[in-house]
C-alpha cells in the first residue's frame, strides 16, 4: 500500500535571467510515506532548483511559473504549499518537510553552543516544552544520531564535519517530520563517515516512518538506498522506477549513460542494487552491498572527516 505524503504537479521553474533558464520542466511526481526516493542527474540538471521547489525556497529571479505543490498531511488533510505564508509556511519548513542541505551558508550557528541551537528550535515550534522536557529532548536526539550526548555543550568548529553533519540531522529530525529533503547531505564527507550516516537516516527512517527525497549525482549510493529513482535530464524527470527496475532494466538512454558512466556498476560489484523484498514501505532499508560496513553508529563520530559544507535551511 502506497500513500502519498507530498505531490509535485507539473511543477515548472524558471530563473528569469537573460537568456531565461528553463530549470525544471513540467515535473510530477509522488514521494510515498516512509519511501526513500532518489534524484539522480547530472550537474546542473535542476535537482536543488526543484528541491527549493518542493520547499518554497525559492528566491528571485527564480520563479515557479506553473503547476502546484500539495503535501498530505497525516492529519489534516491537504495543503497547497504555494498558498502557504508566514507562520503556516514556517512551521511546514520544520514540522512537516525538514531539510538538510549542501552549502556552507547556513551551517550551524558558531557562536552558540549545540544545546541552544537546538533549544532554539524546540522553543519557537513546542512553546508547551518546559526547560526539562527540551534538554531530555536535545540529549535524545543526539543520541538518535550517534553522537554522545555531552557534546550539547560544543561548539560547532569543536566537531569534526562528520558530528556536525549529524548534529544537523539531528535537528531535521526534531519536530518528527513526515518528509526530509535532503540535497547532498553527506558528500562533503569521507566515505566512512558518510556510510554511517546514511545508515543511520535509513534506521531513522524505518524507526520514524518519515519519507526521504535525496538528491545526489551519486548514481551508486542511490541504487543502494533508494526505493525508487527518478532521474532528472534537463529540467525533466525522463524516468521513475524502483532501484532495481533502474538498475536492472533502464528504460531510457541517458539512465543507461548514466549507469555507464559509473565502471563500478558494471563490474563484478555491480550486484548491491535493492531487491524488490527490501524495497518498499516496509522494506528493511538494508544493502546487501553493504554488509561490509559494521552496524549502526560505526561511523567514528569523532574520526578526523573533512568539513562538511551541508546546512539545514530555515531559522527556527
Ligand atoms: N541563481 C540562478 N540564476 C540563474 N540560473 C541558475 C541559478 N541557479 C541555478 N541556475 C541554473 O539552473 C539550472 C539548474 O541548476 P540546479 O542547481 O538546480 O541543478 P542541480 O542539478 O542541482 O546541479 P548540482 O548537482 O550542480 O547542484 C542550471 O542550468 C543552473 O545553471
Amino acid at each position: 500500500m502506497t500513500v502519498p505524503v507530498l505531490s509535485a504537479k507539473g511543477v515548472s521553474i524558471e530563473y528569469r535571467t537573460t537568456p531565461v533558464v528553463r530549470a525544471v520542466r513540467d515535473v510530477s511526481l509522488t514521494l510515498h510515506r516512509g519511501e526513500i526516493l532518489g534524484l539522480a542527474g547530472e550537474s546542473g540538471c535542476g535537482k536543488t532548483t526543484f528541491a527549493y521547489g518542493l520547499t518554497r525556497l525559492l528566491k528571485s529571479p527564480a520563479v515557479l511559473t506553473s503547476g502546484e505543490v500539495l503535501f498530505h498531511d497525516r492529519v489534516g488533510g491537504d495543503v497547497d504549499v504555494a498558498a502557504l505564508d508566514g507562520e503556516a509556511l514556517r512551521a511546514f519548513r520544520w514540522d512537516k518537510v525538514s531539510m538538510v542541505f549542501q552549502g556552507a551558508m547556513n551551517s550551524l550557528n558558531p557562536v552558540i553552543t549545540v544545546r541552544a541551537q537546538i533549544d532554539d528550535v524546540l522553543t519557537t515550534h513546542r512553546p508547551g516544552m518546559s526547560r526539562a522536557e527540551r534538554a531530555g529532548r536535545a540529549a535524545e536526539l543526539l543520541g538518535l544520531v550517534g553522537v554522545d550526548p555531552a557534546r550539547l555543550d560544543s561548539y560547532a568548529h569543536q566537531l569534526s564535519g562528520g558530528m556536525r553533519q549529524r548534529v544537523m540531522i539531528a535537528m531535521a529530525l526534531a519536530l518528527n517530520p513526515q518528509v526530509m529533503i535532503m540535497d547532498e547531505p553527506t558528500t562533503a564527507l569521507d566515505v566512512v563517515v558518510q556510510r554511517g550516516i546514511l545508515r543511520e537516516i535509513m534506521r531513522l527512517r524505518e524507526q520514524f516512518g518519515f519519507a526521504v527525497v535525496f538528491i545526489t549525482h551519486d548514481l551508486p549510493l542511490l541504487l543502494e538506498i533508494s526505493d525508487r529513482i527518478a532521474v532528472m535530464l534537463e529540467g525533466e524527470i525522463v524516468e521513475l522506477d524502483t532501484a532495481e527496475n533502474i538498475y536492472e532494466r533502464p528504460q531510457h538512454a541517458y539512465t543507461r549513460r548514466l549507469l555507464e558512466s559509473f565502471p563500478s556498476l558494471v563490474g563484478e560489484r555491480g550486484g548491491f542494487v535493492r531487491s524488490g523484498a527490501a524495497a518498499g514501505e516496509s522494506g528493511t532499508g538494508h544493502a546487501p552491498g553493504s554488509d561490509a560496513d559494521a552496524g549502526p553508529g560505526a561511523a567514528p563520530a569523532d574520526s578526523a572527516d573533512s568539513a562538511a559544507d551541508t546546512t539545514i535551511e530555515g531559522t527556527a
